[in-house]
């Protein structure tokens, strides 16, 4: 994760604020968007994600002014853009394959908006040829569009989006045609392109990690809901329901009760503070939290509140990973715990190893899902 001062950047002086409010859209009367909220502060960078089909794109739509609402409204510096058409909307869209115009030059594209609000030539041309340096696309202005690759392509259409001076842009998936090495370059142009113009910026993705990396705020939308948001240290730490947990990458889920303020687990081997009210719960904790030490030795559970396990648990699996050893390791009532260790310290298929759970990172969430028991879900 970025080292980030907290907080939003700092807006740039003609940044918008944006907000959604009940928004939905239904398809044959069956909501792909159902009533969310959004609200984007001027200079903010917000990542919209979610995985395919929760209604990512229909959500940017309605904001660009392509696609109609069924309910609620869009507010820009809270003046709702009711049925302002496209072209009048002072955003720009970056779609996931670039849509650009094949029979002109690279500096022909990214001044068309230019040419069509009559900016004077010369005026226009200074500006296409520094948004050109600025996506290290100098030298370049000449080319057709047909002799550029696929990334060359994505810098030309952001480029083109933010050679308009928008006041909110929208970027659609825009790298998810692009091989790793490649995507990774450009999410760190688009947060270096967003921190110098201050504009504030929604970027649609499915990739947690792409999200986590280039926002200051998450919003994790999952069947045409917002199902949680904060900042990414926020929602990739303390997710606040267990779908957002599993979105997250939290593979372990172990159930249990509350009670005085403890959770433990149904065998009594794990437990954690939590400031839960009683009841039936879940506490969820990512593999790479899970702590394996040797046999016998004290990994916790005499230290009040810290998630503990019993000293000896038998590892049942385990398999390389390249960065790190997948470890399974099986509690004392059978459910399945699975551990991300370090390679070259992984314990044998069958050894006997402590387990500790690092309070900090254990998550106590008021929710059991009835169709699971517990464990990591692996087979
Ligand atoms: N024009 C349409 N007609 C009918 N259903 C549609 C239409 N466009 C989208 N949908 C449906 O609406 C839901 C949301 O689609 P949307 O494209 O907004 O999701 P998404 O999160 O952007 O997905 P992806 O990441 O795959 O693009 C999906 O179930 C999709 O099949």
């Amino acid at each position: 994760m970025r080292e980030r001062l907290p907080g939003p950047e700092s807006p740039g002086p003609a940044s918008a604020r944006l907000e959604v409010r009940r928004l939905v859209v239904r398809y044959a009367g069956v909501p792909a968007v159902d009533g969310i909220d959004l609200a984007l502060e001027p200079g903010s960078f917000t990542a919209l994600l979610g995985p395919s089909g929760c209604g990512k794109s229909t959500t940017l739509a309605v904001l660009a002014g392509l696609q109609r609402a069924d309910e609620g409204e869009v507010l820009l510096d809270g003046t709702a853009l009711g049925d302002t058409a496209p072209e009048r909307r002072p955003l720009s869209l970056v779609f996931q394959k670039p849509l650009l115009f094949p029979h002109l030059t690279v500096a022909q594209n990214v001044g068309f908006g230019l040419r069509m609000r009559r900016v004077p030539r010369r005026e226009a041309a200074a500006e296409v040829a520094a948004m050109l340096e600025r996506v290290r696309l100098d030298g370049l202005a000449d080319r057709r569009i047909g002799e550029l690759s696929g990334g060359q392509e994505q810098r030309v259409s952001l480029a083109r989006a933010l050679v308009r001076r928008p006041r909110v842009l929208l970027l659609d998936e825009p790298f998810s045609q692009l091989d790793a090495d490649l995507r990774a370059e450009m999410r760190t142009l688009v947060r270096e392109l967003h921190d110098e113009a201050g504009v504030t910026t929604l970027f649609v993705t499915h990739d947690r990690e792409e999200a986590v990396e280039v926002s200051d705020r998450i919003a994790l939308m999952l069947d045409g809901r917002i199902a949680g948001s904060g900042t990414p240290q926020e929602i990739y730490t303390r997710p606040p329901t267990l779908r957002t947990a599993r979105f997250f990458g939290f593979e372990n889920e172990i159930r249990g009760q509350v009670a005085g303020g403890v959770f433990r687990s149904a065998d009594g081997t794990v437990s954690a503070r939590c400031d839960l009210a009683p009841g039936a719960a879940t506490l969820v904790v990512r593999p790479e939290a899970v702590r394996l030490g040797p046999a016998g030795e004290d990994t916790g559970t005499a230290r009040a509140g810290a998630g503990g396990i019993g000293p000896s648990v038998r590892v049942k699996d385990q398999r390389f990973a390249g960065t790190h050893v997948v470890v399974d390791v099986a509690l004392p009532d059978g459910q399945r715990l699975r551990a991300h260790v370090p390679v070259g310290s992984e314990p044998a298929v069958g050894e006997r190893v402590g387990v500790w759970l690092p309070p900090e990172r254990c998550t106590v969430l008021a929710e059991v899902d009835p169709t699971r028991t517990s464990g990591t879900g692996a087979p």
